[in-house]
């Protein structure tokens, strides 16, 4: 099978000129991607770079079958876990694909059990109930995300970061083969951003699933991901290991960011630096190269 000229084989997400176009501009402008089954791809950038537009492009939110609707005009090539999401119905993309999203919408007056519950429902038959095989995913994945003791709370009244757990619970519980996160550790104390990426990354690791995560915090994504897509105004800049991504210049160019860049045991790590102490320091726009 090949997406472009790129043959994909065992990829589980191809994409190729993959173009979204939004209230009549371009935010996702010609991106070509292949990432293989169980890598973690860390999806960095500035605010509007286009990374939650890319993510809900694979998970089949912009557009139906067809191309177009209020949500975005999607052209290029695309397939993410051997479907293209335009062509799929939603129900079979969700058995597959699941999205933490940013912004989640949380039903009104619903628990924490049943809000993680709603990510069984692609795999419960129309008109079924729950099977024991589903009760026991919504349990392993209360008690793998410390969920146990909330889950009988309304999970509108949970804190942001409590709720953020739960969100990522539903989206566990989908156990799907790949998993799009956008920005779960962002309302996360370090103890939890630990715990949650990674038990991210030992699902990864023993399951094979794939992960492609937008995250603002660069020692954070550098850490979890092997590999890299940093994208500014719509396009994808950079692609490879952290550490060749990660360059200083290439961050102030891009964020207009004072930072330094230091490698820490194997890992990345990005220090933002004051004035006059830093290595670099310039405009965020236009940073595309
Ligand atoms: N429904 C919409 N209609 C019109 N423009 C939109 C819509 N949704 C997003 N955009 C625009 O698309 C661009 C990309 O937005 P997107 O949310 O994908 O960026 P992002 O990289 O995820 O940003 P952030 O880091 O701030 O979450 C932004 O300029 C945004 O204003």
């Amino acid at each position: 099978m090949t997406v472009g000229d790129a043959v994909i084989g065992d990829a589980a997400i191809a994409c190729a000129g993959l173009t979204v176009a939004r209230g009549g501009a371009t935010v996702v402008d010609d991106v070509t991607l292949t990432i293989g089954r169980g890598e973690w791809v860390s999806v960095v950038g500035p605010n509007g770079a286009g990374k939650t537009t890319l993510l809900h492009a694979f998970a089949g939110l912009l557009s139906p079958a067809g191309g177009t609707s209020a949500g975005g005009t999607v052209t290029g090539e695309m397939t993410v876990a051997g479907a293209d999401p335009r062509r799929t119905r939603r129900r079979v993309m969700a058995r597959k694909v699941a999205l933490m999203p940013q912004r989640p919408v949380v039903p009104e007056g619903i628990t924490v059990a049943e809000l993680v519950s709603l990510g069984r429902t692609p795999h419960v038959p129309r008109f079924g109930v729950e099977s024991a095989t589903d009760k026991d995913a919504v349990a392993r994945v209360l008690r793998r995300l410390d969920l146990e003791e909330l889950a009988s709370r309304q999970a509108a009244q949970l804190s942001g970061g409590e709720l953020q757990r739960v969100v990522l619970g539903r989206a566990l519980a989908q156990q799907p083969e790949v998993l799009l996160l956008d920005e779960p550790t962002s309302a996360l104390d370090i103890g939890h951003q630990q715990q949650v990426l990674d038990m991210v990354e030992s699902l990864r690791a023993d399951e094979g699933i794939t992960v492609l995560a937008a995250m603002h915090d660069l020692t954070l994504a550098a850490h979890y991901g092997r590999r890299m897509v940093m994208m500014a105004d719509a396009r994808v800049i950079a692609d490879g290991a952290p550490e060749d991504v990660l360059a200083p210049a290439r961050i102030g160019r891009v964020y207009g960011a004072r930072v330094e860049v230091l490698r820490r045991g194997g890992t990345v790590v990005v220090l933002p630096t004051s004035l006059g102490a830093g290595t670099v320091g310039c405009a965020a726009r236009g940073a595309a190269e």
